[in-house]
């Protein structure tokens, strides 16, 4: 099972990923898109990698605005999942 990480590890994730912040035992970005069909085609690519790892973000889409939320639910909190998956989505969101 993937490993919690300290504070001072999530800090200096978030050092390396300016687009996330921290909510307790969440990290969480909001991406705001340049139309609806571009929102939903980030959280298609975003499931995609999402099943090839198997952690699957909460993805909120509000019309162009999309929130993402990470967490390690078998965990109880962060790891380097969410870090590396956090990393991952940033990829997709500038691609476009
Ligand atoms: C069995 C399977 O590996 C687990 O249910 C996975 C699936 N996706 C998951 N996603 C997230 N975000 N946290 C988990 O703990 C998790 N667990």
């Amino acid at each position: 099972m993937a490993e919690l990480l300290t504070d001072d590890e999530v800090a200096d994730a978030l050092t390396r990923l300016p687009h996330w912040k921290r909510e307790g035992d969440t990290l969480e970005r909001t991406a705001e898109l340049g139309s609806f069909p571009q929102a939903i085609q980030v959280v298609n690519r975003v499931a995609e990698i999402a099943e090839s790892v198997d952690h699957h973000p909460d993805m909120d889409i509000r019309w162009r605005t999309v929130v993402f939320r990470l967490s390690t639910h078998s965990a109880g909190g962060l790891t380097g999942k969410d870090v590396s998956l956090a990393a991952e989505i940033d990829g997709v969101v500038d691609a476009l």
